[in-house]
């Protein structure tokens, strides 16, 4: 039998399609109607045996990625998420060496696109390989509840809806591929400040609801209806706290998306270029996005990517 030393998985970002937020609950969290959808802008997780002469700490950490100072926001002790993965995936199969954790990040840090949470989902598949825990589907999407309220969509990716705090997750049916395009900011945005923000600006929140027009554009692959459907409750207190995104969203609207919305809590701001079209179409539209957001001076770097895509897989 081959024993795998190291572990290669890929994971990718998520853009919330609509993200319904309620009122605060006594637990400091929010009840969420959260429409997640994987798109194609992958971060690479890999685990890998320590020297057998290291007995601790369970995991060192290193980090790349073409971000500039984004990575200096990521942290490389045992708060990173993906070593909390690693942690949990030892308490829950009572095994677990010492191993060296390396992310190649290619989704940004702190912009709303859930990449810490993506690195612990594929961390916890990581592990769980590596180790030959073989723990369950079930107990891996507890473990990833446990560590954040996005990290389980990481391990299913797809679309899916998100309810409770986001972790309760059912599949959404969307047949459809659709091309988007992400302006990156220069800054970041914390999602518990956001989240203040919101309580601030919405003190008398309702209960939230899935938009039954976001569902049928989704079932029917109609790109346009599904570009007037994005919304996020949370994009508000965003602008309010980095105006400097409307600014963004204004111009790729102008340029020509289908729909344009902040991604989470920010601040990410994404675009839809459409779905189903003649390629040729698609990509002048695009090339125009692109161009008008780089235009804004605004905006760190601007990517395309197709969503939806499959979740955490190893490689
Ligand atoms: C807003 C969303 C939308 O998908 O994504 P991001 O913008 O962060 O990517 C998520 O709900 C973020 O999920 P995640 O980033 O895992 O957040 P967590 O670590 O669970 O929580 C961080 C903080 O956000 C707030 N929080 C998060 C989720 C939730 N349903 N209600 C909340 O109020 C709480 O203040 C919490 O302390
Ligand atoms: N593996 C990780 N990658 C990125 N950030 C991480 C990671 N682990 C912990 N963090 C912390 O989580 C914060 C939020 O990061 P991230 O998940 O990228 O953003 P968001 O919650 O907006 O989607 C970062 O500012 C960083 O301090």
């Amino acid at each position: 039998m081959t024993v795998n030393t190291t572990v290669t998985v890929r994971v990718p970002a998520k853009v919330n399609l609509q993200l319904a937020v309620g009122p605060g609950r006594e637990d400091g969290f929010h009840d969420l109607v959260n429409v997640f959808h994987a798109v194609s802008l992958f971060d690479e997780v890999t685990v890998k045996e320590a020297s057998p002469r290291r007995s601790a700490p369970l995991t060192t950490l290193t980090a790349e990625g073409e971000m500039g100072s984004h990575l200096a926001r990521v942290p490389l002790d045992e708060s990173n998420l993906a070593a909390k993965a690693a942690l949990a995936v030892a308490e829950a199969s009572g095994l677990g060496a010492p191993v060296d954790i390396h992310l190649d990040k290619r989704i940004p840090v702190a912009g709303g696109m859930a990449g810490g949470s993506a690195d612990a989902a594929a961390a916890l598949v990581a592990c769980d390989r590596l180790w030959g825990a073989g723990l369950s589907r079930e107990r891996l999407l507890e473990a990833a509840a446990d560590l954040g309220s996005d990290v389980a969509f990481g391990l299913v990716g797809a679309t899916a809806l998100g309810t409770g705090r986001g972790e309760i997750l059912e599949p959404m049916s969307s047949p459809g591929r659709y091309r988007w395009v992400f302006a990156l900011s220069k800054r970041g945005l914390s999602t518990a400040d956001v989240f203040r923000e919101y309580d601030r600006l919405r003190p008398d929140a309702p209960a939230p609801r899935l938009d039954p027009e976001l569902e049928k554009a989704l079932a029917t692959r109609d790109a346009e209806a599904l570009g007037r459907a994005l919304s996020n409750d949370l994009q508000p207190a965003a602008l309010s706290l980095l105006p400097e995104l409307e600014r963004t969203l204004a111009a790729g609207s102008a340029a020509g998306a289908l729909g344009a919305l902040v991604s989470g809590s920010g601040p990410t701001c994404a675009f839809l270029v459409g779905g189903g079209e003649d390629p040729l179409v698609l990509a002048e539209r695009e090339a125009e996005v692109v161009a008008a957001l780089n235009g804004t001076g605004l905006c760190e770097r601007v990517v395309a990517a197709d969503g939806d895509v499959p979740g955490a897989m190893v490689v």
